[in-house]
């Protein structure tokens, strides 16, 4: 489990999050939401060590995940980052590179990582794009793929930045669907989303962050009831019963 104690970060004399605790639990979708420029990436990369610490821990099962080396860090969590170069290569290629952190010397991929590679194009709904190449896919062919790159990484945190970007409305809705399904398999999921009543429906814990502040943290029905979203966003937001629970829209 990865948990961030009083995490402060940020670009140069910048400081953009302060005094950040937040647990990511195995088992829960998790939703990181916030305006733009509160801090959502900056958060991901900061608890990725990608990015140093201003101040405070990134504790990774209890222990300081400082000592991990990058290798050690990427067995523990992947990440699917908002954008990324397009190599000319195939989208299997691509997908392999979610692999590296689990090969050993000679680095050559075994059998078992193009199975885990086509598993997750397959779970990323790309396994018909597995031999075509980067550059000549669309942006939610492409984003379906790099999704799966980070799903082959096997690690029990998966932070996904605007995964539901580029896509289509039943790929939106895949997506959160896959996130509740990699949660069940135990896996701590954290989605960045612009969509609320996609996140509310498929979250099981909602971070609000604005101005690099975390300002709630809670299941969406007490969320939602406490009118905090529409606050912070500038909205209003309604919500309906259906006989799939809770399903929520914009007034
Ligand atoms: N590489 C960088 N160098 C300097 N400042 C940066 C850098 N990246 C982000 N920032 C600043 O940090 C703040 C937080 O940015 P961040 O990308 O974390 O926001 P966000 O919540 O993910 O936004 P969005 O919803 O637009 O993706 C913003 O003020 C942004 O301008």
């Amino acid at each position: 489990m990865m948990e961030l104690r009083q995490l402060r970060a940020g670009y140069g004399e910048h400081m953009v999050l302060d005094g950040i605790d937040l647990a990511l639990r195995p088992g829960e979708v998790l939703a990181l939401l916030g305006p733009n420029g509160s801090g959502k990436s900056t958060l991901i990369r900061a608890a990725l060590g990608l990015l140093p610490l201003a101040g405070g821990q990134v504790l990774i099962d209890g222990a300081d995940a400082a000592a991990l080396t990058p290798r050690q860090r990427a067995q523990k969590a992947a990440y699917l980052p908002q954008t990324r170069p397009v190599p000319n290569i195939t989208a299997l290629r691509m997908v392999l590179h979610g692999r590296f952190p689990h090969l050993t010397y000679p680095r050559r991929f075994r059998q078992e990582d193009y199975a885990a590679a086509m598993a997750a194009l397959e779970q990323a709904d790309a396994a018909c794009l597995a031999r075509r190449s980067m550059p000549e896919l669309s942006g939610g062919q492409r984003q379906r793929v790099y999704l799966a790159m980070a799903l082959a990484q096997d690690a029990p945190t998966l932070f996904l930045d605007e995964p539901t970007a580029f896509l289509d409305v039943s790929h939106q809705l895949e997506v959160g669907r896959l996130a509740g399904q990699l949660a069940r398999q135990g896996k701590a999921v954290v989605l960045v989303l612009h969509d609320l009543p996609l996140a509310l429906s498929t979250a099981d814990r909602l971070a609000v962050l604005k101005g690099g502040r975390l300002l709630a943290v809670d299941g969406p029905e007490a969320l939602c009831a406490d009118g905090i979203l529409n606050s912070v966003f500038g909205i209003e937001l309604g919500r309906v019963m259906t006989d799939r629970g809770w399903r929520y829209y914009y007034l």
